[in-house]
């Protein structure tokens, strides 16, 4: 199902156009306030756009007459799961098959085939308010599904919920999506790097930037994905408790979701503030330790970030000035295990 939107609300001065290919998951990115989820709301069938269409799957949704939210078969999924309070789990995933006409044992079914599918199968019979924001969202995402949408939107679908969760449902989310059209609004780039095939950038109600999210976060050309392209990632096959990169590099962690199993394609992810510098390489802690050459400093925030070809390590300007860093300088960048995130790819 493809999705073609063009979307002009002025009062929001939002002027955006996009497309999303069969099966595709693209992520918006962009600052607070950028459009959003005007965009969102507009594919949902929230928001009629002041000019532009809404196509999907060659059917206009904007034409005379705008087709509402609920004929559109669309699923949104916002950072509040919004399950009906007073039904169980499966009831709310059984009660989009059943408003559908699908009769009540085989909504039931399929209910249960997608709560197993979010790894949330042990939770049917628990209303909302005794499952927890990780536990409600799994619900939600299952009942999305459940619904057979054309299209998921999903607005910042992790972003309520504490961060020691948010990875295993990143992993639920990242197989739940393969192979459907998928709109995700993210702040987060770890989403974009794991969720999304392709970005789009927004900024002030624009497309500034789009493409494949490697190399829109490769070669940032807004400030924005710049900004948000700072994060390390080291790519490989899981070994004995490490990422190990074809390159000799080897960066221990924890890996999140579902256990890895030796040999397994797998991405380390680690924030450049995670990362401790040294002249000589530290003995004796549990650390990653990665000898490389100081290839750039730069100044950010009130910190200097030091770049080694891909990787970059944050540190105070004073540290900077006492391992008396510049370009050429062999350091050694530490990172703890449990600063890294270890993903299945
Ligand atoms: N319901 C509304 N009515 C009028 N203006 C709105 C409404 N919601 C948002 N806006 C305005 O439209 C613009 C775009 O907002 P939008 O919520 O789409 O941005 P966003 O990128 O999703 O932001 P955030 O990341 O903060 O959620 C902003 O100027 C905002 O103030």
């Amino acid at each position: 199902m493809t999705l073609e939107l063009a979307a002009t609300v002025t009062d929001r001065d939002v002027e955006v156009a996009l497309e999303v290919a069969d099966g595709e998951t693209v992520a918006l990115l962009g600052p607070n306030g950028t459009g959003k989820s005007t965009v969102l709301a507009v594919a949902a069938g929230l928001l009629r756009p002041d000019r532009g269409r809404v196509v999907l799957d060659g059917e206009e949704l904007t034409g005379r007459r705008l087709v509402p939210p609920h004929a559109r078969r669309t699923a949104l999924l916002a950072q509040d799961p919004l399950l009906f309070p007073h039904l169980t789990a499966l009831e709310n995933v059984a009660f989009g098959p059943r408003s559908a006409g699908v009769r009540r044992r085989a909504a039931r079914d399929r209910a249960r085939g997608w709560l197993a599918e979010v790894g949330a199968d042990d939770l049917a019979g628990r209303r909302p308010g005794r499952l927890s924001g990780g536990q409600a969202q799994r619900v939600a995402i299952a009942r999305a599904l459940a619904a057979d949408p054309r299209l998921l939107l999903l607005d910042e679908p992790m972003a309520a919920l504490d961060v020691a969760v948010a990875p295993a449902l990143r992993q639920t989310l990242k197989r739940v999506l393969e192979g459907r059209t998928t709109l995700l609004v993210t702040h987060d780039v770890l989403d974009a790097l794991l969720l999304a095939d392709r970005v789009v950038v927004l900024d002030r109600g624009r497309v500034v930037e789009h493409g494949p999210t490697a190399e829109v976060l490769a070669r940032p050309r807004s400030a924005f994905a710049a900004r948000v392209a700072g994060l390390n990632m080291v790519r490989g096959r899981w070994s004995a408790g490490a990422v190990r990169a074809d390159d000799g590099r080897a960066v221990a962690g924890s890996p999140s979701g579902p256990a890895l199993r030796e040999g397994d394609a797998a991405v380390a992810v680690f924030r450049p503030r995670a990362v401790s510098v040294f002249r000589h390489a530290p003995g004796g802690s549990p650390r990653t330790a990665l000898d490389v050459v100081v290839t750039d400093l730069e100044p950010h925030g009130d910190q200097v970030r030091v770049r080694a070809g891909d990787l970059a390590a944050d540190v105070t300007v004073h540290a900077a000035a006492e391992l008396d860093l510049a370009p050429g300088v062999p350091v050694t960048f530490a990172v703890k295990a449990t600063e890294v995130d270890v993903y299945a790819q």
